[in-house]
């Protein structure tokens, strides 16, 4: 009963972003409005504070939707590094995949002054194109790159000049969409891919556990950014580029029981496209299953800790009192 009462007291800080012309349809925009008044959202363990959202600058599509892209990325990287500076757990939640670019540069320049961002990517896709590469020209296809340093001047100088993500810190579970140049990059850079047959292969709870490792063997904190396209469709139906044979989404949460959440600073969740769902509400439901399992147990990890710590020290003094006694005795 206490543990639970613990669990309640902690917020999460949620930003949203509705953004959704850098996708393939338009309809991602939607999705942090439907999210706000979910009630799958507002039933979830952990309690969720909104603290902003930052609402889409539409300049056009493909390749037009640059310049709005370029202004909505920099408002959300402002929002996103205010969260961080304050201490604070932040879920972002999209939108379309570009926002990713400005949820982690604000990140990662919250952190700088204490070390390297690792981060995780889940999805299909590598969504590492630059505006040479790219098949569609559609910035969601493009934010890995970008936040590796590559491609467009504007949106790599977000919030600082650096770059966002080193490649030893990074690595993408679950892909199985791609093209040829995208992979290029990523492999040229040594980047760590879980492609979704070594999912397969493994479980993803070894591939998960090893992924941990990478984003934090050598950072000061890490996140997760999750396309739910990298979900399978039964999980996850409400996408705009859907590709078969996923994650299961059960066995992802699941996995994330037996990782070491202590260093997570921030998740990010996108490619919710609401129109696309079913009547179940299939995708709706899954985005909140997603927040509460991943922050119900990092809080019950963290809650765990401080209380074995809590009973190191009173065995400490227990020893204490133990050795007083034990000197007495030589005394007498
Ligand atoms: N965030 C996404 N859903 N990305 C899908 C990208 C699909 C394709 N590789 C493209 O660049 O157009």
């Amino acid at each position: 009963m206490k543990r639970t009462l613990i669990l309640f007291q902690k917020a999460v800080r949620a930003v949203g972003c509705a953004n959704g012309q850098g996708g393939k349809h338009l309809g991602c925009e939607s999705a942090v409005s439907i999210l706000r008044n979910s009630p799958h959202l507002k039933n979830v363990k952990v309690p969720i504070e909104w603290s902003a959202v930052v609402e889409e600058v539409a300049t056009g599509r493909q390749w037009n939707a640059l310049q709005g892209v370029t202004q909505t990325n920099r408002r959300l990287a402002r929002e996103t590094r205010k969260v961080i500076e304050s201490g604070e757990d932040l879920v972002v939640f999209g939108g379309d995949h570009s926002c990713a670019i400005g949820t982690w540069s604000g990140i990662a320049a919250a952190l700088r002054p204490r070390g390297e961002l690792g981060l995780i990517w889940v999805d299909a896709h590598m969504d590492a194109h630059t505006p040479e590469s790219t098949p569609s020209g559609n910035i969601h296809g493009m934010p890995v790159s970008h936040l590796l340093g590559f491609g467009e001047k504007n949106l790599i100088q977000i919030e600082d000049q650096m770059p966002k993500i080193f490649p030893h810190n990074f690595c993408m579970v679950g892909i199985r969409s791609y093209e040829e140049g995208e992979q290029e990059l990523l492999e040229k850079l040594g980047v760590r891919i879980f492609y979704m047959h070594e999912v397969e292969r493994r479980g993803i709870t070894d591939v998960m556990q090893e992924a941990v490792y990478i984003a934090t063997r050598n950072s000061c904190g890490f996140g997760m950014s999750i396309d739910i396209d990298g979900f399978d469709v039964s999980f996850a139906p409400a996408v705009g580029t859907p590709a078969e044979g996923g994650i299961n989404a059960e066995q992802f949460m699941k996995a994330l029981l037996t990782v070491d959440l202590s260093k997570l600073v921030a998740t990010e969740i996108v490619e919710f496209l609401p129109r696309f769902d079913d009547q179940n509400k299939t995708s709706e439901r899954l985005v909140a299953s997603l927040v509460e399992s991943i922050y119900a147990t990092k809080f019950f990890q963290q809650n765990s800790a401080a209380h074995i710590k809590q009973q190191v020290q009173i065995s400490d003094k227990a020893a204490e009192v133990i050795e007083s006694r034990q000197k007495q005795q030589q005394t007498v």
